[in-house]
């Protein structure tokens, strides 16, 4: 270690970057297996960038990502960056909910620092692993100063996304994370960052969510709609006392009939409904096709319904108000 260099500390959480599998060629393998000091030892040209640190926050795959391993991390990393020695953070991930984690993380951690997810669609033991490469990446971009102020980031296949706009978009391929409707804001290649766009909405130190003595967070769902949609649905969402219910609609955000029906019953009732889309792209539009004032609904705006479910779970800390929640849409 030099002095000079800037101290990036990992903290690793499992996922395919931390996969081991039998085969080198194939899909199967088991997420979270290797330690982060494994996935260190296959990039030493990183101790070329930046004063390496490590903490092993949790050891699964990311579809086993939890709202206590959210609040542990966005506690851990408000703690770090908090100190003087500390410049950048790089959390090693699973892809299937990266998104998810970054946008918790990008309106709950309160530093102008640079934070990083980095994940792999290979694992560690597969031929051509991309994790090395995108630990690398995200090391590099963690201990650039160019990466101050920018939100929490994502940083896969040589780009770098703002975890508000980045999703999965492919089951196995490389080159599945995009910003279907913003694109990268920047790249990294040959150890240095590039960036061309910034992201304009609120977020880290500029948001009003603070969860330091946050221990649980409300209880939202998500509906995914459908031709001939079956209402019992909304029922059992009800039943199990969702403070909130985000509906993955068709097109933009519309919703079948009875289901509507059964939503203006549930507004009514104080649940909060967020109308998103399963289109994957674009923004769902307040009263357009479906009367969102007559069924006291809140509209996603451009987020993906899994983005407006943590929203929601946020917002529903500071109010129930369907108004108040609908304006905290357009803010972040
Ligand atoms: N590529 C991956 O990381 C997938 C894995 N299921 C995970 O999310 O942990």
């Amino acid at each position: 270690t030099t002095g000079k260099l800037p101290h990036v500390v990992i903290l690793a959480t499992g996922g395919t970057i931390a996969g081991a599998g039998e085969s080198s060629v194939g899909t199967a393998y088991t997420a979270g297996k290797l330690p982060i000091e494994v996935l260190l030892n296959a990039v030493p040209e990183a101790k070329k960038i930046a004063n390496i640190s490590g903490e092993q926050i949790a050891s699964v795959g990311s579809q086993a990502m939890h709202d206590s391993v959210w609040l542990k991390l966005a506690k851990r990393i408000n703690e770090l960056t908090a100190r003087p020695d500390v410049d950048g953070i790089v959390i090693t991930h699973g892809t299937d909910t990266e998104d998810e984690t970054g946008f918790f993380l990008q309106l709950t951690v309160k530093t102008s620092k640079p934070v990083v997810l980095v994940g792999a669609m290979r694992s560690a033991t597969a031929i051509s692993a991309d994790g090395p490469m995108n630990l690398y990446n995200g090391i590099v971009t963690a201990a650039s100063p160019k990466s101050a102020g920018r939100g929490v980031l994502v940083c896969m296949n040589d780009r770098i996304y703002s975890a508000r706009e980045v999703t999965k978009t492919n089951t196995t391929n490389v080159a599945t994370f995009q910003s279907p409707n913003a694109g990268p804001l920047g790249v990294v290649y040959d150890g240095d960052v590039a960036y061309y766009h910034k992201i304009l909405r609120k977020h880290t130190v500029e948001t009003e969510f603070d969860i330091s003595g946050v221990n649980t967070l409300p209880k939202v769902d998500i509906l995914y709609g459908y031709s001939n949609m079956n209402p019992i649905l909304v029922d059992a969402l009800v039943k199990d006392k969702a403070q909130g219910i985000v509906i993955a609609g068709v097109g933009n955000g519309n919703l079948y009939p009875t289901v509507e029906q059964r939503i203006k019953k549930v507004t009514s009732s104080g649940i909060v409904v967020v109308r998103a889309s399963r289109t994957g792209s674009g923004r769902v539009t307040l009263n357009a096709e479906t009367d969102d004032k007559a069924l006291g609904t809140v509209v996603s705006d451009d987020l993906n319904p899994q983005k407006a479910r943590i929203l929601l779970q946020l917002a529903l800390l500071k109010t129930k108000d369907p108004k108040k929640i609908q304006e905290m849409f357009f803010e972040y």
